[in-house]
């Protein structure tokens, strides 16, 4: 099966290189071209162009940073849009709002292809381990047809229905998952400044546990955060579900909390560690007022 990919980040290129392990003839497109080398280093072909890739492929997915990017990619020169045709799939796998997922769709299904939005969960290690899971929505037939893509990019997907669902489902997901963080860096920080020892709240969270602090707390306390999911993009996503929350008429003062303190981090210049590093805001303006 010959499948496009656009964007070779931190997941993309994990995901291109599962599917190239699996047997897939991948072509592959970044915006910074020389990020194709490693996947061409493992046998994928390169298109000059996100056209060029639609061209080469039954279906193309793309694994992009936000929705610019997953604008510029299907309507800018060189564009998906001057290759979709009948016959052809086009598979956003990027976190985006529904919006966004809705005008691609439109333009995609008027010249004939066909469109799935498919977010996912799952950093860093699970790309790599491919063990996403994918929340899909838009055309059955073409999630249908992409099931032995998802099959090897993900441990569990769901069909939700029409455009937008999956883009909203994701928001969600990312919404609960940026308050959670800022909770726990609260935490952290809260247990240290009252003399108690960070690796004993870390060892022994009760009914708080939860994968996600088992993963990075560690890391946390040292002050480390090597970017798994950057950043600037959990704020992107909690812009977009607090987007959502304003559409619907939803209070989420929590949310909205912590999206400040991720946009002061990215104030900072953290945009780019992952975004556990929201726990440097935390630590500056914790209880004790005092950076530990
Ligand atoms: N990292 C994670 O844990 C997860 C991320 N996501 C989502 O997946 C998407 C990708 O994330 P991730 O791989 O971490 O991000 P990265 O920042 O590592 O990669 C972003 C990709 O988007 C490309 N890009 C950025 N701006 C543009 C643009 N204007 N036009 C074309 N291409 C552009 C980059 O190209 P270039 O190399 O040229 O900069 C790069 O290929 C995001 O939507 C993110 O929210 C979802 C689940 C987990
Ligand atoms: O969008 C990023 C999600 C990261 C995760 O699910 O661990």
């Amino acid at each position: 099966m010959d499948v496009g990919f656009l964007g070779l980040g931190i997941m993309g290129k994990a995901m291109a290189l599962n599917l190239l392990r699996s047997g897939f003839r991948v072509t592959v497109w970044n915006r910074t071209l020389s990020k194709c080398q490693g996947l061409v280093e493992h046998g994928a072909s390169m298109g000059e162009t996100p056209a060029a890739v639609v061209s080469k492929s039954k279906y193309t997915i793309a694994m992009l940073a936000d929705p610019n990017a997953a604008l510029s990619v299907v309507f800018e020169k060189g564009g998906v849009l001057e290759q979709i045709c009948e016959g052809k799939g086009y598979i956003d796998m990027s976190t985006v709002d529904a919006d966004t997922s809705l005008k691609i769709n439109e333009a995609i299904t008027n010249k004939g292809g066909k469109f799935l939005e498919a977010p996912v969960s799952g950093s860093k290690k699970p790309a790599e381990d491919g063990q996403l899971i994918i929340l899909a929505a838009g055309e059955k037939e073409l999630y249908d047809a992409a099931i032995p893509a998802f099959d090897v990019l993900g441990k569990k997907s769901f069909f939700l229905g029409s455009v937008g669902n999956g883009a909203n489902m994701k928001l969600v997901v990312n919404m609960v998952m940026g308050s959670m963080m800022n909770a726990f860096s609260e935490g952290l920080s809260l247990a240290g400044s009252s003399g108690l020892s960070q690796q004993t709240f870390l060892d022994d969270l009760g009914a708080i546990a939860n994968p996600m602090f088992k993963l990075k707390g560690p890391a946390m306390i040292q002050s480390s955060y090597p970017p798994a999911f950057p950043l600037k993009h959990q704020q992107k996503d909690m812009r977009l579900a607090l987007a959502l929350g304003d559409e619907n008429a939803v209070s989420m003062p929590v949310a909205a909390a912590a999206n400040e303190a991720f946009k002061k981090a990215r104030s900072l210049g953290l945009g780019d560690l992952d975004f556990s590093a929201v726990h440097e805001i935390v630590k500056v303006t914790g209880s004790s007022g005092e950076a530990k």
